[in-house]
C-alpha cells in the first residue's frame, strides 16, 4: 500500500516536471496579470479619491493609466487562457501517446487482466479529465501564494491596518481548503469509480444483448443499470455540493475582510481625509477581491487535482507485463526466409500465467522446417492459446528460446518480427471502414494488382458482386454485415497481401458450417503454399490439408510427431 502511494507520487511528480516549462510560463503571465491589476486598481482608487476630494476634474495621467492597464489586463487574461488550453492539450496528447504505446507493447495479454471498457475509459475520459489539472491546477498552485501575498504586502505598504486585516483573513483560507477540499477530493474519486463501473457494465450489456434478451432478463438488467446510473448521479451531486462549499468559504473570508477594512477605516472615509489617505483606503478595499482571486482559482481547480490521483491509480493498476519491444538501438537481425517458408525452432520454453498455478507451457520444444504444416491439437486449457500468443510475440517465455529463421524472436525489432508472421483467428476483426480498407490494412502499400490477386486467391471475388458498393462497401459497426465465411475470407486476403513466411491459425473454421468450411479450406490450401504453418484446430477436416507434423499438447507439454 505504502509502496503504491510512493509510486503514485513519483508518477505525479514526473507529470509535473514534464509540464514544468508550460506551468512556469502560465504562472509568469499570471503574475504579470496580478501586477497589472494592482496598477489598474491604484489608478481607479486615485480617480475616485480625486473625485471625492474636489468633485472637479481628475488628473489625466490616472485616466490614461487606467485605460492602458485595462487593455493590458484583457491581453494578459487572453494569453493566460490560450496558454492553459494549449498546455492541457499537449499534456493529454503526450499521456495518450505514452499509454497507447504501453497497450500496444503489452499486446492482447493485457485484455486478460483488464476489461476493455476500463482500458478505453482510461484512454478517453480519464485522460480527458486531466485537462483541468494541467491547464488550471498546476499554474494556480505555482502562483497563488506569491500572488496573494504580494497583494497583501502592497496593501500593507500603502495602508498598514488594512494590510493586517487582509493578511489575517487570508491566513484562514488554507484551513477552509483543507476541510472542504479533502472532502471534495474523496467525493470526486468515488464519483469516478462509479462512472467506471457504469461504463464496464454498459459495454458488457451491449456485447451480451442477445443473451440478455433471450434469457428474459432484459427488465431486471435495465433496473440494475438504472441503479448504477442513479448511484453515479448521487455521487456527482455530492461533488458539486462540496465544490460549492469550498467556493462559499472563500467568499465568506473575502466579505469579512472587506467589511472589516471599511468599518476600521470608516472615520477617514466619512470625514474626508487627504487625497493620498483616501486613495490608500480605496486601494485596500478594491484590492480585496484581487487578493482572493488566486486562491479562488486554486480552489476551483482543486477537483482537477483529484483527477490526477484517480487517473494515476488507474494507470498504476495496469499489470506490469514485460514490454515486448526491443530497443531501437539493438543490432538488427534478419530472419532467414526461403521459398518454402521459414524455419521455426522452439527450444525448452516454459510459461506460467500466475505464480501459484501450474505451468501453462512446460518445457516445450519442437522444430518446424521451412514449408512444414503443423496441426496443434489438445483439450481445452491444454495451453494452445498460450503457445500461439508466445509465437505471436505477445508474451515472453519464462525460460527457453524461440528461433525464427535462425533469429531469436525476443531479439527481433517489432517491425522485423511482425513482417514474418500472419495470424488468422476464429473471428477476424472487421474495422469500421470499406472492404478495401479492411483488406489493405495488412499491407497499405500493396499495389492494385496485388490486391486483385489476393481477392481471387481468397475467393472474395465470388461475393464481391453481391455487395452494394463492391470493394467500397462500408463494413464494421454500422456498416454492411458479413457472414462468418465472408469475414474469414477477409482475414485470408490480408494474409495473402502480407505474404509473411509463417502462418499461425487458431481454429480458423470454428464458427463455420461444413459447406463453408470446405470453401475456406480451398483458399487456405492456396495460402499455405510456400509458407510454414502452425494450425490449432479441433476439426478433422484439417487432417488432409497437407500437414507434415502433429503437435499434441496436454497440460502444457507437447508431443511432436512427424507425419510421413
Ligand atoms: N490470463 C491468465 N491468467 C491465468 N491463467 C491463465 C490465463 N490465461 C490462460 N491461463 C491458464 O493457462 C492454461 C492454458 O490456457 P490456454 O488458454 O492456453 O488453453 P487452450 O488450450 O488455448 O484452451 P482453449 O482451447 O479452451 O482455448 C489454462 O490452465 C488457463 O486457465
Amino acid at each position: 500500500m505504502k509502496a503504491d502511494k510512493k509510486m503514485l507520487k513519483s508518477w505525479v511528480r514526473q507529470q509535473n516536471s514534464a509540464n514544468r516549462s508550460a506551468t512556469m510560463t502560465m504562472a509568469l503571465v499570471g503574475m504579470c496579470n496580478v501586477l497589472t491589476g494592482m496598477v489598474l486598481v491604484w489608478s481607479l482608487a486615485s480617480i475616485l479619491a480625486e473625485l471625492l476630494a474636489s468633485g472637479q476634474g481628475v488628473a489625466l495621467r490616472w485616466l490614461v493609466l487606467f485605460v492602458l492597464a485595462s487593455i493590458l489586463r484583457v491581453i494578459l487574461g487572453y494569453a493566460q487562457e490560450q496558454l492553459a488550453v494549449s498546455s492541457g492539450e499537449k499534456a493529454r496528447k503526450r499521456l495518450r501517446r505514452e499509454l497507447l504505446a504501453r497497450f500496444f507493447a503489452q499486446g492482447p495479454a493485457l485484455l486478460r487482466h483488464q476489461h476493455s471498457a476500463a482500458l478505453a475509459s482510461l484512454l478517453t475520459d480519464r485522460i480527458e479529465a486531466l485537462e483541468g489539472y494541467f491547464a488550471r491546477w498546476l499554474p494556480a498552485s505555482a502562483l497563488w501564494v506569491v500572488a496573494q501575498w504580494s497583494v497583501v504586502l502592497v496593501v500593507f505598504w500603502q495602508n498598514h491596518r488594512a494590510g493586517f486585516i487582509l493578511g489575517g483573513c487570508c491566513l484562514f483560507l488554507p484551513v477552509f481548503q483543507a476541510v472542504f477540499g479533502i472532502a471534495t477530493a474523496v467525493a470526486s474519486r468515488r464519483q469516478l469509480l462509479a462512472l467506471n463501473r457504469l461504463q464496464v457494465r454498459f459495454l458488457d450489456r451491449i456485447r451480451g444483448i442477445a443473451t440478455i434478451v433471450l434469457s428474459g432478463n432484459a427488465e431486471k438488467d435495465a433496473q440494475n443499470l438504472g441503479r448504477a446510473a442513479d448511484e453515479l448521479r448521487q455521487r456527482t451531486m455530492k461533488v458539486l455540493r462540496m465544490a460549492f462549499l469550498t467556493s462559499a468559504s472563500t467568499d465568506i473570508a473575502m466579505i469579512v475582510a472587506l467589511v472589516w477594512i471599511v468599518i476600521d477605516q470608516r472615520h477617514s472615509l466619512l470625514h474626508g481625509g487627504s487625497i493620498p489617505q483616501t486613495t490608500s483606503i480605496l486601494f485596500a478595499v478594491l484590492m480585496v477581491p484581487e487578493a482572493f482571486a488566486p486562491f479562488r482559482a486554486l480552489s476551483a481547480a482543486y477537483q482537477d487535482r483529484a483527477q490526477i490521483t484517480n487517473s494515476g491509480e488507474a494507470i498504476q493498476k495496469l499489470p506490469l507485463l514485460p514490454e515486448l519491444t526491443v530497443k531501437e538501438s539493438a543490432p538488427r537481425l534478419v530472419p532467414d526466409r526461403t521459398d518454402k517458408g521459414i524455419d521455426l525452432d522452439v527450444r525448452n520454453i516454459s510459461y506460467q500465467w500466475v505464480e501459484d498455478r501450474p505451468l501453462a507451457l512446460d518445457d516445450v520444444s519442437f522444430h518446424l522446417k521451412a514449408g512444414d504444416i503443423a496441426l496443434l491439437t489438445g483439450p481445452s486449457g491444454a495451453g494452445k492459446s498460450t503457445l500461439i500468443e508466445m509465437l505471436l510475440g505477445f508474451i515472453r517465455p519464462r525460460e527457453g528460446h524461440i528461433l525464427l529463421g535462425g533469429a531469436d524472436l525476443q531479439a527481433l525489432q517489432p517491425a522485423d518480427m511482425t513482417r514474418q508472421i500472419s495470424w488468422i483467428g476464429q473471428k477476424p476483426v472487421i474495422f469500421a471502414g470499406t472492404l478495401r480498407e479492411n483488406i489493405m490494412f495488412a499491407a497499405p502499400a500493396a499495389s492494385e494488382k496485388q490486391l486483385q490477386e489476393a481477392l481471387e486467391a481468397s475467393a472474395i471475388v465470388d461475393y464481391l458482386a453481391l455487395l452494394p458498393d463492391g470493394l467500397e462497401t462500408k463494413l464494421g459497426e454500422g456498416g454492411y454485415g458479413l457472414s462468418g465465411g465472408q469475414a474469414q475470407r477477409i482475414a485470408i486476403a490480408r494474409a495473402f497481401l502480407k505474404d509473411a513466411p509463417l502462418l499461425i491459425m487458431d481454429e480458423p473454421t470454428a464458427h463455420l458450417d461444413p459447406a463453408t468450411e470446405q470453401d475456406i479450406l480451398v483458399s487456405l490450401r492456396r495460402l499455405l503454399k510456400g509458407r510454414t504453418a502452425l494450425i490449432s484446430t479441433h476439426s478433422s477436416q484439417f487432417h488432409n490439408i497437407g500437414e507434415t507434423v502433429h503437435l499434441a499438447i496436454e497440460k502444457g507439454r507437447v508431443m511432436e510427431q512427424e507425419i510421413l
